[in-house]
């Protein structure tokens, strides 16, 4: 287990019903949220004996035969074309969570490393689009894993890209957090599209803004 590559997505298990080696990664994630550790299902765990134990990777990222992604994946797509069309004409801005979005999920904390491939990303996005991170951790931790210092101007608006701490007794609301800075950085406009992205339940309060 130690030789894993870091951002590897993996589940150890026995006999779970719900995922086999075709599941996606964002469906073995759910399946670690919904059993109990030491349950059925171990995340992380480094005891591999046992006979009835086995690996299971998120190995596919289509093609997984879940009825939970199947749902969620194929509402994603429909929503895609339909983000994409009302995008048409309109400034858009970006809202991003941390962990479980830009990171993947592992087990410890300190080792929720962004992929240079998505550093990547965030950054081409943020020379087009005011773009933000809202996370529950602590800014300093995440500038630390995000490590882009250039500032970028995005539209007229000139936003570096934004890190924005969500403290703990707030995190079930990161739908104020959204409010405020659609707010105070004047994109409450019919023009602008906000488009967020998060992964959590915390993240739902800011899809409802
Ligand atoms: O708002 P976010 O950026 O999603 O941050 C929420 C919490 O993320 C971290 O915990 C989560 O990610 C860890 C690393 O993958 C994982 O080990 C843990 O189980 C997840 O809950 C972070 O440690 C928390 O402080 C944040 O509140």
């Amino acid at each position: 287990m130690a030789n894993r590559a870091k951002d590897e997505m993996y589940a150890v298990g026995w006999c779970h019903a719900d995922i086999d080696n075709t599941t996606c990664k964002s469906c073995v994630t759910d399946a670690l949220r919904k059993v109990k550790v030491g349950e059925n299902i171990i995340e992380g765990s480094n005891d591999l004996g046992g006979e009835n134990k086995r690996i299971i990777e998120g190995s596919g990222d289509s093609g997984c035969e879940n009825d939970t992604c199947k749902t969620q994946c194929t509402s994603t797509l429909v929503s895609f074309d339909e983000i994409t069309s009302n995008a048409q004409g309109k400034k858009i801005a970006l809202f991003l969570d941390y962990d479980g979005t830009l990171s993947p999920i592992v087990n410890n904390p300190e080792m929720a490393f962004m992929s240079p491939e998505m550093r990547e990303t965030v950054r081409d996005a943020a020379k087009i689009f005011p773009t933000a991170i809202v996370t529950g951790r602590s800014r300093r931790k995440v500038f630390e894993f995000v490590k882009l210092v250039e500032r970028y101007y995005a539209g007229c608006h000139g936003l570096d890209i934004m890190v924005l701490e969500v403290r703990p007794e707030d995190v079930a609301d990161k739908g104020k957090v959204i409010k405020y800075l659609i707010g105070t950085l004047g994109l409450n406009d019919s023009n602008v599209l906000p488009i967020y992205i998060g992964d959590d339940e915390t993240d739902e309060y800011a899809f409802k803004i």
